[in-house]
């Protein structure tokens, strides 16, 4: 025979864990349990009343054979007795009348008591001719026997034992004086006299019966008959033999089933009959038996209500288990889930994409065929999100994720990295082409209006791609490479998607080293100030300065802001490192004035996600605390552009910062695409010219009507006009004839650290007329 394999005892073991939860089911179990319960105790019941029953049979039968024994003993003492008189009368016989032997016996005691015998000598005719009865005369004439030993028979009429005598008969010898018969007549119920009723009950039985099958004396209870017929042979083969139990058998008089022995005398021709009644000997049996009956009808009872109440309780209970079961596998779904999924778009999470990538390779590579990595970012939404408020940006993030389910195929997977970075994910790409239709696609559903409170948004995207197995074989890799491709998709000026390519990727390791040193820069103090002087048209002397930052990298030249401020503004770094801005220049002005120098006006720039920031206010109030400057010294530059991403809050931050004193300018005017009447908006101090327009002055007539516009309009409005990027005499002089406020600029001044514009002021102030 085959040896099972591991499957089949698997399944073996499968079946049997089933098949015990099965019996362990409480609607099966329990039922299963009172069956058995009850089972058992019933059999045990019937069991202990069997065994009582075959005790009490026994005892029965062992008390009827006893009885018998002693009935036998007795009746045959008696029955001698009556046969000793028998003897001594005939032998006493003589010469003299019956009578007078008879009475002389009498005189000498030697005859039974006259209350309950007779004794009568009949003659030959069976006439009485003396008798130790006076009675004897009235009494009919005795049958004359012609057997030689003891006769016994029933005398007088046959129906109670009342009417009729026993007779006990002896023929009177041969050579006797006197032929005839000598007879002993006694009532019957002598011989049944010993029938006690607290033993034998009213259906016992005590009897004599004759050889000839004719009962000489039965009692039962109280009863007494004679002269019943019986079939003698019979009752002798049903007895048991002397010294066993006796057995059971139906009386034929009455047919009531006793315990009985019937054995015949040794002398006498007469058999004893001894028997008890089973139903009546058994009655406290049969109320043991009941109350067995009871008390197993007590426990089935109690055992079934207790198994039906354990059956609800465990079926409650179950259903408890099984709700809790269901929570907990809801709960593991829900986390499981969560743990794959997104919770805001529902898209699958990092964890979940990376799994979808990695089987999506291991497909493709098996099939060898190409799979497209499109690595997402919305362009501005940390801007939208910063001035909208955090629920409508959730609200925009959703219904891009909606786009961009609807611009792909059911078998493209898209996903959600964290905060606006989404990945889609096409398998089985078959020309580049195909992946550029997705992305265009793509750019259009995100470019298309959005409506978040109530106002019109766009958003762009843009998109990074890379290729397996061609720009990765591995998950890591093919991520970096399509994150890379995404900046530069950035870099090209959003809205797009880029390739990836070899040379991408030095340019990108540069801005992640870039990245990675920006981080550390402030703790470890490279950031430093330059200062550029603003120079007031009218007297030509310096009335203020403009902060402007630099980076002091360790390995590379003095960075410049445009080479990361706006990495700083996307990675959120611009928020701590404005704030050393604004307290830097803040105390650097407060040192100034305290080293004698005229109280000049500090000019910092603010970035569009610093402006949006809480902290700002809260940032700025700090520095002017702790420096101890005065507010109304202080110049906050904002961009046209970082005014207009939410022009409700600028409009209050510009307020709230006009209150406590701190001045504002706009910055870089004119290149931006507000319209020039929505400035009244904002509480404004200052313009400053965007030195493009001042670079091709006075030469360009589109610059110069540029300038000149911007220059009424700020006058209109009651504002101080800067000019930047001032480079040359003829463009101070235009400006000047054109009644621009202020001039700043390489041709007065360039930025330099605080140790060098100290010698600018002095020197103003020495040059001063
Ligand atoms: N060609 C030319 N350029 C001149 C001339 N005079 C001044 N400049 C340059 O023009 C820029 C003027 O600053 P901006 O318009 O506020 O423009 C600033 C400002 O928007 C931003 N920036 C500088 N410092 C900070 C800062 O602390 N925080 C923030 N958020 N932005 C800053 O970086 C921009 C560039 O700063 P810089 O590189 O320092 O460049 C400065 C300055 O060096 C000139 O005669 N000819």
């Amino acid at each position: 025979m085959s040896e099972p394999t591991p499957h089949a005892e698997t399944m073996e073991s499968n079946a049997g864990r089933r098949w015990l939860l099965r019996v362990l089911d409480p609607g099966v179990l329990f039922p299963g349990l009172a069956v058995l319960t009850l089972t058992a105790v019933w059999l045990i019941t019937f069991n202990l009343v069997d065994r009582e029953y075959r005790t009490a049979d026994r005892r029965l039968a062992a008390l009827v054979s006893d009885m018998a024994q002693t009935y036998e003993a007795q009746a045959v003492r008696a029955l001698r007795e009556i046969d000793t008189t028998l003897k001594l009368v005939r032998y006493s016989l003589d010469a003299r009348p019956p009578q007078e032997v008879l009475d002389e016996l009498s005189r000498r005691d030697m005859l039974p008591p006259t209350l309950l015998f007779e004794v009568r000598i009949s003659d030959a005719e069976g006439h009485g001719i003396a008798s130790t009865h006076d009675l004897y005369s009235t009494r009919k004439t005795s049958r004359i026997t012609e057997q030689s030993g003891l006769v016994v028979e029933l005398e007088g009429e046959a129906a109670t034992g009342a009417d009729q005598s026993l007779v006990f008969s002896r023929r009177l010898a041969e050579e006797a004086q006197v032929s005839g018969t000598v007879s002993v007549i006694v009532n019957p119920a002598y011989f049944v006299s010993g029938y006690d009723m607290n033993t034998m009950g009213v259906q016992g039985v005590l009897a004599l019966v004759g050889d000839g099958g004719i009962s000489l004396v039965r009692r039962t209870g109280e009863n007494v008959h004679t002269g019943e017929a019986t079939e003698y042979e019979r009752l002798l083969s049903d007895s048991s033999l002397v010294g066993e139990p006796a057995g059971l058998s139906v009386s034929e008089w009455d047919g009531l089933e006793r315990y009985l022995v019937a054995r015949a005398l040794f002398e006498f021709p007469i058999a004893i009959v001894v028997g008890l009644s089973r139903a009546e000997q058994m009655a406290a049996t049969n109320a043991t038996r009941r109350a067995y009956y009871w008390r197993a009808l007590l426990v089935s009872l109690i055992s079934i209500a207790v198994l039906t109440l354990l059956g609800r309780l465990s079926r409650k209970l179950r259903l408890i288990q099984a709700k809790a079961l269901e929570e907990r596998l809801e709960h593991a779904r829900r986390a499981e889930h969560l743990a794959f999924h997104d919770t805001l778009t529902g898209l699958p999470n990092r964890a979940h994409f990376s799994h979808l990538l990695t089987h999506g390779m291991q497909h493709a590579g098996r099939y060898d065929k190409r799979l497209a990595l499109l690595f997402l970012d919305l362009d501005r939404f940390k801007a939208i999100n910063d001035s909208l408020g955090h629920d409508a940006g959730d609200e925009l993030l959703k219904e891009v994720s909606q786009r961009l389910i609807r611009s792909v195929r059911k078998s493209d997977r898209v996903a959600r990295l964290g905060g606006d970075e989404f990945v889609v994910l096409l398998p089985e790409i078959e020309a580049a082409d195909q992946i550029n239709r997705v992305a265009e696609k793509i750019l259009a559903a995100v470019s298309a209006p959005f409506l978040l409170a109530g106002q019109e948004f766009h958003i762009t995207v843009s998109i990074g791609v890379a290729q397996y197995p061609s720009d990765g074989e591995d998950e890591q890799t093919l991520m970096k490479h399509a994150d890379v491709a995404m900046y530069h998709a950035k870099e090209e000026g959003k809205n797009n998607a880029q390739f990836y390519s070899e040379e991408l990727k030095s340019g990108s390791l540069e801005r992640l080293t870039l990245e990675q040193s920006l981080r550390r820069a402030l703790e470890r103090k490279e950031f430093l100030l330059y200062y550029q002087s603003k120079v007031d048209m009218a007297t030509g002397r310096i009335i203020g300065m403009e902060a402007l930052l630099r980076w002091q990298h360790p390995e590379l030249d003095l960075l410049l802001p445009h080479q990361f401020i706006p990495l700083a503004e996307e990675n959120g770094l611009i928020v701590p490192i404005g704030r050393w801005v604004i307290y830097t220049a803040c105390q650097q002005n407060v040192a100034w004035q305290q080293a004698g120098l005229p109280a000049l006006s500090m000019a910092v720039n603010v970035s569009a996600r610093q402006f949006l920031d809480d902290s700002l206010l809260r940032d700025i109030k700090g520095a002017l605390a702790t420096t101890g400057m005065s507010p109304q010294l202080l110049e906050v530059e904002i961009t046209e552009g970082a005014m207009m991403v939410d022009m409700p809050r600028a409009v209050s931050v510009l307020q709230q910062l006009r209150k406590i004193g701190v001045r504002i300018a706009i910055d870089d005017f004119g290149t931006g695409f507000s319209a020039l009447s929505r400035l009244q908006a904002f509480p404004l101090d200052t313009i400053k010219i965007d030195g493009s327009f001042i670079h091709d002055l006075p030469g360009s007539s589109a610059d110069r009507s540029l300038a000149d516009a911007i220059i009424d309009l700020g006058r209109c409005l009651g504002l101080t006009v800067v000019a930047e990027g001032v480079e040359s005499a003829e463009q101070v002089d235009y400006l000047r004839r054109h009644s621009c406020d202020q001039v700043q600029g390489y041709y007065m001044h360039e930025p330099q650290p605080a140790c060098d514009a100290v010698h600018a002021i002095q020197k103003n102030l020495i040059s001063e007329p």
